[in-house]
């Protein structure tokens, strides 16, 4: 490496104490095919990280192993390590369930549950036994609708079906759902892509505030939407991690031709 891009290196290089999440040689195989292959990648706190790839790359594969979602995939095996805060998540003695309320999950169709917008929200709170009163509930409920830039659409209704909201506002329903139990990272898996350009807009506001309080890994097919939300990319390519490092850079100046190829539109 020239002088230069050592300091290239250390200057985009994520300070040992910013990483939230760190994989390490993540491998990930479903049956006899392999989806990952020994990826490396840190996820810096308080900030927002996109996944970028063509189709079928990996990118929601790496999204699921960093709440163990994959365990639910019975053919999907792991290997490697991955870390929240120095701890393996995959160690036995960890908790899944509390591990998801730590890392939180946004999925690309809105699903809220079939219940009230109240009930969408204070449902985590409650199974997690974060309160002892209903006042606290409620103020769970406001605070996290609140977050979510929601809670002026719905305060004056409530009760009533979170399945009766435009698709843009069950969106966000649902992150005021994953915020409910105060996670520490949130995970979002195309969260714009069932969504209408204004709808979308909204989202990626919200994603943007969201950071000053939580670290957020979104995947994303669209490259504006990347480099608007994000501050670090990671680009994935048949189940490699190809490069990552600072969003503007890697969008003004790609380390490979890859790279390059994949945010001018050249495949994918
Ligand atoms: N449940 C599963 N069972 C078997 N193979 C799977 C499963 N989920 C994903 N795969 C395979 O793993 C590879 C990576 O898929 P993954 O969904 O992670 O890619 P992706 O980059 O998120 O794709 P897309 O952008 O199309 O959502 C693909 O070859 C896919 O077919």
């Amino acid at each position: 490496m020239t002088e230069a891009a050592t300091e290239m290196a250390v200057d985009t290089a994520i300070k040992e104490s910013a990483i939230k999440m760190r994989g390490t040689d993540v491998s990930v195989f479903y049956g006899e095919k392999q989806a990952l292959f020994d990826v490396n990648l840190d996820v810096a706190r308080n900030s927002v990280t996109a996944l970028i790839g063509p189709s079928g790359c990996g990118k929601s594969t790496f999204l699921r192993c960093l709440n163990r979602m994959n365990d639910t995939i019975d053919i999907c095996r792991v290997t490697g390590e991955i870390t929240l805060e120095g701890e393996n998540i995959y160690d036995p003695k960890i908790d899944v369930v509390e591990l998801r309320a730590r890392v939180g999950m946004v999925f690309q169709k809105p699903n809220p549950f079939p219940k009230s917008i109240y009930e969408n929200v204070a449902y985590g709170p409650r199974i997690h036994g974060l309160t002892n009163s209903r006042a606290e509930l409620d103020e769970i409920v406001e605070s996290s609708l609140r977050k979510a830039a929601i809670w002026e659409e719905v305060k004056d209704r409530l009760h009533e079906p979170g399945t009766g909201l435009s698709g843009g506002q069950q969106q966000r329903l649902c992150i005021a759902r994953a915020i409910a139990v105060s996670p520490e990272v949130i995970l979002m898996d195309e969260p714009c892509s069932a969504l209408d350009p204004i709808a979308t807009a909204k989202v990626e506001e919200l994603i943007d505030e969201l950071r000053g309080n939580f670290t957020i890994v979104i995947v994303t097919h669209s490259m504006q939407q990347a480099a608007r939300v994000s501050q670090r990319t990671a680009m994935f390519h048949l189940g490699k991690l190809v490069e990552e490092g600072v969003t503007d850079k890697m969008f003004t100046n790609p380390e490979t031709k890859l790279t390059q190829d994949y945010i001018t539109g050249r495949f994918g």
